[in-house]
């Protein structure tokens, strides 16, 4: 195991691969800015310097995959544990390359136990990967495989820093999810499932289950991904009114199915029936509570094929009891399975399934092929496409990068932020100043960090330096490179780093550029990665903590006036610059604070007469 990583190397060890695949094409594009001859021209599949330099650096590292797995795959037979029940087509082909232990229903205990005499893990959601297992494992376990696609039960950061590998299985179980969403809307409007239960009982209520009709109705996919997609495609063929909300989905995606995209009011504001797609993340979670509710068409009905932790259940109940929400059909759970006593199951407007979507014959033998051939091929220590962390590496490796790496995944995570939600980013440009001969520029990593910087935000995948691209391409983000040779000194990596989301709406226009893209572009100083330019205009803050911006009028005691507002509500103020293009015209202001401030200290910053906009950015 490494020695204890300083914050930069956290960054790279949540970066880099088990192994490097040298035949898979990237989607990597440098373009040539033709004015300027000392930039270049490199349509992109990875360079040669550039693979080897990765795999060099895999080869010496100490406790690298690759390594740990050519030690491992040098041993007889590997033993792979299966802890949930996984299609025949999978196990046969784990059986043909491990000794496989189908041990399903096993306690906590009994899988720390097993653990230590396995090489690999493969879980569905009901299995709980904790770090206590990754401890138990006592180094032997190299893979952890999801034969699904959410990851929530799995404690990724502990699985990186023991050293494994997970992968998950995200396409097999797609249409399966889709079509039980469909199945819990349409037997939701027709009462099925309550009319078949007071039929078993000896009843007949023909008039107590009149239903609702889906044709012409308006229901709102939460999260356009593969499944909600999905889930819309089939909802307009019932004769439904499709609308979607996600903020970060491009929206001819959604047009070429005839699907609006629209803001999170407007979706849960208009709908009759609501339909939940987005995966589980901070933001996310329990968004569906008690004030969204309350914003609700009066008897909407919800269903929720995603994650249980999305919705707050006891406001769902109360939601549910005043009539807001006419019914749900629920098929996950915040906890799984749900106290048998819990209202929400009981109540008799709700239809429950114990977490079924991807509980199709032909998805579960998908899903047990995908995950096989994932894991098998990371116990022979090839590059995985569906890799959701990576392995340690030790922190000398790429030491020189390290404080760019932070740089680079401080100016995605600003710069997706400044994004109008509703807008959909497709494409990304990242543009590097450099007096380095491109050769000696490894950008895969600064690249990869960008990515994870605009990606993680807005989805529950982890993005390292195996997946980025994959990733990318999934969520249909180009990613584009320049790289611009600057004379300035070799001795450091890069010059700048400037990152441009291209055509999309802006919360804060001044950070747009005249051909409407927004960019931001950072510097590393003295070690410490700094914000040195919004749009047009020059700052200089370093990046730590939480940032305001705020553009104003260039006039006297605009500093003192918003600082005083931050001061008076206990805001403590980091760092602060002031950037204008012409002098007594506008200015902004970046802020750095250590607290959030809140929904007041805001309003009174908006109402200054002089500040025309700001934003709040999470770092
Ligand atoms: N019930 C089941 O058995 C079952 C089966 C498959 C998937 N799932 C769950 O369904 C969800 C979707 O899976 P997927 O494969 O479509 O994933 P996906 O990553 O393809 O799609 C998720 C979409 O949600 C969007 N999103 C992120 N934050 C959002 C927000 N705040 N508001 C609206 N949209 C937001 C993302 O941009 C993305 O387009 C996941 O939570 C997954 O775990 C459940
Ligand atoms: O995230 C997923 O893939 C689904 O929730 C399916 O979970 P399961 O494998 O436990 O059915």
């Amino acid at each position: 195991m490494a020695s204890t990583p300083s914050p930069h190397t956290t960054h790279l060890h949540s970066l880099i691969s088990s192994s490097t695949n040298h035949n898979k094409p990237s989607n990597l594009s440098f373009f040539h800015t033709s004015s300027n001859p000392s930039s270049f021209k490199l349509i992109h599949s990875f360079s040669t310097s550039f693979s080897s330099t990765i795999s060099n650096v895999l080869k010496t590292a100490d406790i690298s995959l690759s390594r740990d797995l050519n030690g491992f795959v040098s041993t007889p037979k590997p033993t792979i544990l299966v802890s949930e029940k996984l299609g025949e087509a999978g196990l046969d082909l784990l059986r043909s390359f491990a000794d496989v232990d189908c041990s399903y229903d096993l306690s906590p205990q009994d899988l720390c136990a097993k653990i230590s005499l396995c090489d690999a893990l493969i879980v569905r959601s009901g299995t709980k990967v904790t770090r206590e297992v990754f401890e138990a494992a006592q180094g032997r376990i190299k893979v952890v495989g999801r034969a699904g696609v959410g990851i929530d039960n799995v404690d990724l950061q502990a699985a990186t820093e023991f050293g494994c590998l997970v992968v998950n299985a995200p396409t097999a179980n797609t249409i399966a999810a889709a079509e039980h969403g469909i199945a819990l809307l349409t037997s939701m409007a027709r009462n099925v499932a309550q009319a078949d239960a007071s039929m078993k009982a000896g009843k007949w209520l023909r008039s107590k289950y009149v239903g609702v009709s889906l044709v012409g109705k308006t229901v709102a996919v939460m999260g356009f991904g593969k499944v909600g997609s999905e889930v819309a495609r089939r909802a307009k063929g019932l004769g439904m009114h499709v609308i979607a909300h996600d903020p970060y989905a491009p929206a001819d995606r959604a047009r070429a199915i005839g699907v609006d995209l629209v803001s999170f009011e407007q979706a849960i504001g208009t709908a009759d029936f609501i339909s939940l797609h987005m995966p589980l993340t901070p933001a996310t979670n329990k968004v569906f509570n008690d004030d969204t509710f309350a914003k609700m068409k009066k008897g909407v009905r919800i269903i929720n094929v995603a994650r249980g932790g999305v919705i707050d259940e006891d406001a769902l109940v109360r939601a549910l009891d005043s009539g807001i929400v006419a019914q749900a059909a629920l098929d996950v759970f915040t906890v799984e399975p749900p106290p048998k006593d819990s209202k929400l199951v009981q109540h008799e407007n709700v239809t429950v399934t114990p977490h079924l979507g991807a509980s199709t014959k032909e998805a579960q033998e998908g899903v047990a092929i995908e995950i096989a051939e994932a894991v098998v091929g990371a116990l022979n220590g090839e590059l995985s496409a569906t890799a959701v962390n990576a392995p340690m590496v030790p922190p000398e490796v790429l030491f020189e990068l390290a404080p760019y790496v932070v740089l680079a995944e401080k100016l995605g995570r600003l710069a997706v932020q400044l994004v109008t939600g509703g807008s959909g980013i497709q494409s990304v440009k990242v543009v590097y100043k450099s007096a380095r001969d491109p050769d000696r520029l490894d950008t895969r990593l600064l690249r990869a960090m960008v990515t994870k910087g605009i990606i993680e935000p807005i989805s529950d995948t982890i993005i390292n330096l195996v997946n980025a691209d994959f990733s990318a391409k999934q969520k249909g983000l180009r990613i584009s490179e320049e790289r611009i040779i600057v004379d300035s000194s070799p001795e450091y990596p890069v010059e700048s780093i400037q990152v441009q989301i291209c055509n999309v709406q802006s919360k804060f226009a001044s950070a747009l550029l005249e051909n409407g893209d927004i960019s931001i572009e950072g510097k590393v100083k003295y070690g410490i990665p700094h914000l040195t330019r919004v749009g047009p205009f020059s700052v200089d803050v370093s990046l730590e903590g939480n940032l305001i911006l705020c553009k104003q009028v260039d006039q006297p005691g605009m500093i003192g006036k918003v600082g005083n507002i931050l001061g008076e509500s206990n805001v403590n103020v980091s760092f602060m610059s002031v950037g204008r293009t012409v002098k007594r015209k506008h200015a902004i202001m970046a802020i750095g604070v250590e607290e959030e401030p809140d929904k007041d200290t805001k309003k009174k910053i908006g109402e200054v007469s002089a500040v025309e906009e700001f934003v709040f950015l999470k770092l």
